[in-house]
């Protein structure tokens, strides 16, 4: 006795299956047998988060803000905190800190530390901040879930009470758009139709159904104008339009429409993940004009004019356009700087800046002035130039978020090599330099390898001048070499952005030999990999003890998703295919058993023995006897 697996269509299951899908159009990863058909957007639980003591990060969508917004503008997530702007804040005043105690200090440490950094609770009244909802960003995705983008882009869904909290409290001026998730999605390809030919004198004129139109494709592209990602605060969902379908008398329907998601130079693009982990990057995006193709729209289904052969010439079986894939992506802006300036806070970074460029970033005698980074060009020569990006202050503890500079301490991942400036006329420069570096070290010790420049500022004050000496024989006796300056007057400065472009070239010289041109094109390489596939590729998975079959494999899953179960001959083909594959043989082999459900795709069918012996062209419908068909689930 031989068996198959066989289909029928119970009236229910006329409609289009709703049974479970298995999401072939994720990236080709493990196959899994109990595929997530549609993963939802969840709170991103290993993200930052705020402690009550913290001051909130802040940002604007241009670069170049960097006054502090008014003082109503802050939000504090405590009801006893708030922050008092005009306090100096000194590393110097603080103990000098050491890795090891640094990584080992309790939770309660944080309690302590807005005092040590001069931050007085209760000076400042207290008060609700009515968010305008029409600033916050939701948008509803598929699954009837929103969104909204947080500072410092980190996106929640509403529905999550703590961080929709967080982000209403954040005027909209002090958002900073340089990270956002956005979804995309290609087209999916138009559907092909059954259709004949009628034309006076042209008897049996054939079939004469067209195909449907592929859907469209969605490219990202570098605009060189944009400067953050603010424009995702509009809108995050991205598709592109869907093929057209096929028409009677030969008529294939009409590509649908691409769809170009314009990111600003430096944009890393990441799958995003899930639960707090990071998804692969999938591209890094440096140069304004770039374009790669992200996800290639659908294919469009086969009208039955593509089904005629010798052995059918009437064919009543069309297929169903491909689904094109889709995709959450997590997008992070890392500014393109060859050197980075940094520092404590109030210690000259800026100054420096707007000395050795043409840059304008305002400077004050606060600490956080520079809110968000800014961006300066140093001209050498026609040809030698470098980007100077000037970060906010770096205060001990900003690696667990206090401050601001830790924010933007990413952007730093770019460049090539660092100018530390120090503040000589603190108290201890030299703790400061340290607690500076620590800070550096705890982000990424990848960020603390990279070679710097140690620039000791404001030597113009005495203060300063009388601590010049023994702060360069402690550093040299450590083996690093120190510049002094001031940046105010602009003595100095010059040596150090030499050294900096020293170090800059050494850099890109050895780098050179390394950097391979690259494929943009390679995620929607990989999905047309995946999705040509072929059909006799499939895993087979069963749990002991369950009667469970699932058939994974992409090919199979597309064969299923583009099969139009409308059309008669749609179940023969299929059943053909189980057949031709292999699957039912597989399954047999395996030890299916009457009754046992097998999955394939968005299929879930019964598997009933058969009493019929001749093959799949033998399975026919209207013979209930010998074949049992299954039920739609
Ligand atoms: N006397 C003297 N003052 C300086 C010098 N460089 C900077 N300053 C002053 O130090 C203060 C802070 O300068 P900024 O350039 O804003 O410092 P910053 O490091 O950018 O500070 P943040 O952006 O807050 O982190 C300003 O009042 C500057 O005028 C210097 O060489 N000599
Ligand atoms: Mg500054």
């Amino acid at each position: 006795m031989s068996s198959s697996l066989s289909i029928c269509f119970s009236p229910v299951s006329l409609a289009r299956p709703t049974t479970r899908k298995a999401n072939p159009k994720k990236l080709p990863r493990n196959p899994n047998p109990n595929p997530n058909p549609n993963p939802k957007i969840r709170k991103r639980t290993g993200t930052r988060t705020t402690s009550p003591n913290e001051v909130l990060p802040y940002g604007d969508q241009a670069t170049t803000y960097t006054s502090l917004p008014p003082r109503e503008d802050f939000f504090t997530t405590s009801l006893n905190s708030s922050f008092q702007s005009s306090t100096e804040i000194k590393l110097s005043d603080l103990s000098p800190p050491t890795i090891e105690s640094e990584i080992d200090k309790s939770s309660h440490e944080e309690d302590v530390f807005d005092e040590q950094l001069g931050f007085d609770y209760g000076k400042f009244e207290l008060y609700e901040v009515n968010s305008d909802p029409e600033e916050e960003d939701e948008d509803e995705d598929e699954d009837g879930e929103g969104q909204v983008f947080v500072g410092h882009g980190e996106m929640v869904s509403v529905f999550n009470g703590e961080e929709e909290e967080k982000e209403k409290g954040l005027p909209a001026v002090m958002r900073c758009f340089d990270r956002a998730k956005i979804y995309v999605k290609a087209g999916d390809g138009g559907n092909g139709v059954v259709a004949f030919r009628r034309e006076k004198y042209v008897p049996f004129g054939g079939p004469s159904g067209g195909d449907g139109g592929r859907g469209g494709n969605v490219y990202v592209e570098v605009d060189g104008s944009m400067n953050s990602l603010l424009p995702f605060r509009n809108g995050v969902h991205f598709r592109a339009g869907r093929g057209s379908h096929g028409q009677g008398r030969n008529q294939n329907g009409a590509k649908g429409e691409d769809v170009v998601v314009k990111v600003a130079p430096g944009t890393v693009i990441r799958e995003a993940g899930s639960d707090g982990v990071e998804g692969e990057v999938l591209l890094e995006l440096l140069h304004p004009g770039q374009r790669a193709m992200l996800l290639p729209g659908g294919r469009g289904g086969r009208g039955n004019a593509s089904f005629k052969s010798g052995t059918n010439k009437v064919p009543k079986i069309a297929e169903n356009g491909e689904e094109g894939p889709e995709m959450w992506l997590e997008l992070e802006l890392k500014l393109v700087a060859d050197v980075g300036i940094v520092g404590a806070p109030n210690a000259g970074k800026s100054t420096l800046l707007s000395v050795i460029s043409a840059a304008q970033p305002t400077i004050a005698n606060y600490p956080f002035t520079t809110l968000l980074p800014n961006l300066g060009v140093v001209s050498f020569g026609y040809d030698a130039t470098m980007v100077v990006a000037d970060l906010p202050g770096l205060l001990e503890g900003a690696h667990k978020g206090f401050g601001l500079g830790h924010e933007f301490l990413r952007h730093t991942e770019r460049c090539s090599s660092l100018v530390h400036v120090v503040d000589g006329s603190s108290q201890q420069p030299e703790y400061e330099f340290d607690a500076v570096r620590l800070e550096l070290e705890l982000f990424s010790p990848e960020l603390a390898e990279k070679p710097y420049v140690v620039a000791y500022n404001k030597m113009d004050l005495p203060e300063a001048y009388e601590r010049w000496p023994s702060f360069k024989e402690r550093l040299q006796a450590r083996g690093i070499g120190t510049f002094c300056m001031s940046a105010v007057k602009g003595e100095g400065t010059h040596e150090v952005v030499c050294a900096a472009y020293e170090l800059l070239r050494n850099r890109t010289e050895s780098n050179k030999e390394i950097e391979d041109p690259v494929n943009l094109n390679h995620v929607a390489d990989m999905l047309h990999k995946q999705r040509s596939a072929s059909i006799n590729e499939f895993e087979i998975f069963h749990e002991k003890g369950s009667n469970t079959w699932h058939v994974v494999g992409s090919g199979l899953q597309r064969f299923v998703q583009m099969t139009n179960w409308r059309y008669i001959e749609s179940d023969r083909r299929f059943q053909h295919v189980l057949e031709a594959c292999g699957v039912n043989k597989s399954l047999i082999k395996l030890g299916v058993k009457e009754g046992d459900t097998v999955i394939v795709g968005e299929m879930e069918m019964v598997w009933h023995d058969s009493a019929d012996s001749s093959g799949p062209s033998n399975v026919r419908k209207e013979s209930t006897d010998s074949v049992k068909w299954p039920q739609w689930k």
